[in-house]
């Protein structure tokens, strides 16, 4: 059933009840997804309307990487938990359909029962799809566990696909919310409509794979302008180097080289990082500045007057955050993400700081060097701790009718 355009969630899912098409619960009462509707509503909607809210799941490359930042995000890592090969293709087949019908706005059924639990939990009911996107991304776990090849996909790993090293600055990691099998990346610009997502794929998960960790961001800024971090600086400006088909070839896609499954994939670098906020709004702007090489107000760099505008490197202090990245001579597709969490009841510092999260075609000749260039040198050294760390190779985009990962468990 095609469901025709402008109608709510709420609508469609009258309309899916009556024509019978919907989820239908399994043993468990989570259940596999039997069945389900269609897309709510199209991508060609006019914008302001919930059809122009809606990023496709299907493509060359996966939504979500180069996809302009939504306002929220939830990052989710998994371990399988499941032995048997046929149960994971189920959990993963449950997930896309799953992502299918939420990005397009759409609802899982509710159940006609009213004795058993509904199938969806409800809370987008009558919200729009928010630009909702769904990126997954597998870790070096997933294809080689403790030496176990457990489902006979290790022979598909992807080139550059490792744990990051340690690093000489890598002291308050935790391994506990480190690494995982899977992960998920779910971003839209209504809080709620992540959640619902990350949540629903967190109960469809339920006899499979277990939550290792979860995190939570935002990103906050006018559209069209850089979201500043919670230093008060622009970040993200340099995105606009590589803002082209060719730029994106270069940066982001990983090539021919790999196995097919990752060709027009990219590699996914995340590292959880506490920003010590009491000491760095007690430190001058001067300071400030100087730990970035740009101006705080404009996000230009030393020597230049606009934010995009290029710039003479020997002008920005040699330790700076944005001369050591130029240094490396590389680039890297970066969507990080602000977080906020408790007060230390102790100091009365707050944990914040960065969900930092950058993509490349190559991590070992882009991201790695990067990151030991900064643990060895960066003035952003003195306030920032990196306590959260993982790498995860985020497959090409999906065919409509396939399920993500099916090109690496049915290869
Ligand atoms: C290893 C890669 C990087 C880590 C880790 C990282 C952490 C980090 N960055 C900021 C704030 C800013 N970063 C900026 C630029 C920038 N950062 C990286 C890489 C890492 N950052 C790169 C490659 C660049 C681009 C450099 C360039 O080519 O110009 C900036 C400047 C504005 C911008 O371009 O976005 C800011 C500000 C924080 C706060 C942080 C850890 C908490
Ligand atoms: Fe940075």
């Amino acid at each position: 059933m095609e469901p025709k355009s402008g109608i709510s969630r709420k609508d469609f899912l009258k309309l899916s009840a009556t024509a019978g098409v919907g989820i239908a619960l399994g043993a468990s009462g989570l259940g596999a997804i039997m069945e389900v509707a269609k897309p709510a509503k199209t991508p060609s909607s006019a914008p302001g309307e919930s059809g122009g809210d809606i990023i496709p799941l299907y493509g060359t490359h996966q939504p979500g990487i180069i996809t302009p930042q939504q306002t929220y995000m939830y990052l989710a890592s998994f371990n399988v938990t499941t032995k048997n090969k046929s149960d994971l293709i189920t959990m993963l087949k449950d997930w896309t359909k799953f992502c299918d019908l939420s990005v397009a706005g759409g609802t899982m059924k509710l159940s006609d029962n009213a004795l058993v639990p509904p199938t969806d939990t409800g809370e987008t009911l009558d919200l729009p799809a928010s630009k909702l996107t769904v990126t997954f991304g597998f870790g070096p776990s997933f294809f080689m566990n403790e030496g176990s090849d457990r489902f006979g996909i290790a022979r598909m790993a992807p080139l550059y696909l490792k744990d990051i090293p340690r690093m000489p600055r890598d002291q308050n990691i935790d391994k506990e919310i480190s690494g995982g099998d899977i992960c998920v990346q779910v971003c839209a610009n209504d809080q709620q409509v992540a959640f619902h997502a990350v949540r629903n794929l967190i109960r469809l998960s339920t006899g499979h794979a277990s939550l290792k960790w979860m995190q939570e961001g935002f990103a906050s800024g006018t559209p069209g302008k850089t979201p500043r971090n919670l230093f008060g600086f622009k970040d993200g400006t340099a995105n606009k180097l590589h803002d082209s088909s060719a730029g994106y070839d270069q940066v982001v896609w990983a090539g021919d080289n790999e196995l097919g499954w990752m060709q027009g994939g990219s590699y996914l670098a995340y590292r959880k990082i506490q920003m010590k906020l009491e000491s760095w709004d007690r430190t001058s702007l001067a300071d400030q500045e100087a730990t970035f090489g740009r101006s705080k107000l404009s996000g230009a760099a030393f020597g230049s007057h606009g934010e995009f505008d290029s710039f003479d490197l020997s002008k920005l202090p040699e330790k700076s955050h944005v001369s050591l990245a130029k240094q490396t001579k590389q680039q890297i597709h970066r969507r990080a993400y602000s977080y906020t969490d408790k007060v230390d009841p102790r100091t009365g510092n707050i944990d914040a700081g960065l969900l930092f999260i950058s993509y490349q075609r190559n991590p070992d000749e882009q991201f790695l060097p990067m990151l030991k260039l900064m643990q060895n040198n960066d003035a952003l050294n003195s306030y920032v701790a990196h306590v959260g760390s993982a790498m995860f190779a985020c497959p090409a985009g999906l065919k409509q009718g396939r399920y993500i990962g099916q090109n690496i468990l049915e290869a």
